[in-house]
């Protein structure tokens, strides 16, 4: 249940007009159909986690607001306007999963080149603050960690002191303590009123971020709700036993999210466990060897994206 200062949170963020929009977009890509009738808006200040596993369309949506792609169908806005336009770049920063970097340009001389891009750049000393690249400004891109990287490409998203901010897995390939590190400079940019697009595989991630997390699968929505809403979608439990009862049989219990059965074990998880049990037990006495365990978010997130057709 999502609690009163839950709620407050979420219509604070709601006030005022959408800044980014994606209105019933589809996407193609020859054969491939990457976002499906995706509808998707964000709103000032606050931070919202496009949350799927590998394919859902998580990129393609990102790369369809930064205008680096146009839809095939379906409306994309930023500010109201076409996010191809120039005048709404400068207004935007973004940190992709990009394949390859200058590596002979120095931590800082990347920071120059990208504030030279901006009308009105962000004060290097703050970027050097917000991303921690203190200490590592004159190593070259080809001498930092797979982390360093990460941090140095959050802090190039900031260079033009932009009011929406869109990370795309920003935080894969770093430790845990990198990993908070982020969230925490996230966080604050978010609390100075920017307005975060994030894209992650982590319900932990979006859980510790966002205001709003926005499930998609198959380029579809899913869910959408706060973090709280999305949990308790997603709060089954594993029910494992052996059992008389077929797999069609258990199929057709509410709540049943799957079943799998091998070598006599048979294994159903469950929104509603306690409530599938003691139907289970209903029609077979003999039901025996029972565990019942609660599976981790990560594991209960991909429940709720990959048993969807
Ligand atoms: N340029 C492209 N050409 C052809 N297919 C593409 C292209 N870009 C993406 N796709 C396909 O579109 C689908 C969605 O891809 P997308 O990169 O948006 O997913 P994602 O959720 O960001 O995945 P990941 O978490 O792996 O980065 C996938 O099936 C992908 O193979």
């Amino acid at each position: 249940m999502p609690t009163a200062e839950m709620e407050a949170v979420e219509s604070v963020s709601r006030t005022g007009e959408a800044v980014a929009s994606l209105e019933n977009v589809t996407k193609n890509y020859g054969s491939v159909t990457a976002l499906d009738g995706l509808s998707l808006k964000l709103y000032p200040g606050e931070i919202v986690a496009l949350l799927g596993a590998n394919g859902a369309g998580k990129s393609t949506a990102v790369r369809l607001l930064l205008g680096l792609s146009a839809p095939t169908t379906g409306t994309v806005t930023i500010f109201g306007r076409d996010p191809r336009l120039a005048a709404t770049r400068t207004r935007i920063g973004a940190m992709l999963q990009v394949a390859s970097m200058p590596k002979t340009l120095k931590v800082k001389e990347h920071i120059d080149l990208f504030r030279s891009y901006y009308p009105k750049p962000l004060a290097v000393k703050e970027i050097v603050r917000i991303a921690q690249l203190s200490g590592i400004e004159d190593r070259l891109f080809e001498q930092l960690s797979g982390g360093q990287r990460q941090r140095l490409l959050f802090g190039l998203a900031l260079c033009g002191d932009p009011e929406v901010i869109f990370l795309d897995e920003p935080t894969v390939g770093m430790d845990i303590e990198a990993r908070r590190g982020l969230w925490v400079q996230v966080r604050e940019l978010a609390a100075q009123g920017r307005t975060v697009l994030l894209t992650t595989h982590y319900l932990e991630e979006a859980d510790a971020l966002a205001s709003r997390i926005v499930v998609i699968d198959k380029g579809r929505v899913v869910s959408e709700g706060t973090p709280s809403e999305i949990k308790s979608q997603t709060a089954s439990k594993r029910i494992r036993c052996r059992t008389a009862l077929s797999s069609a049989q258990i199929w057709t219990l509410p709540g049943v999210i799957d079943v799998e059965q091998t070598d006599g074990w048979t294994c159903v998880t469950a929104g509603n466990a306690e409530a599938v049990l003691r139907k289970m037990f209903a029609f077979d006495e003999g039901l025996s060897g029972l565990e019942v365990v609660s599976p981790g978010l990560e594991e209960a997130f991909l429940s709720l994206t990959t048993k969807r057709v």
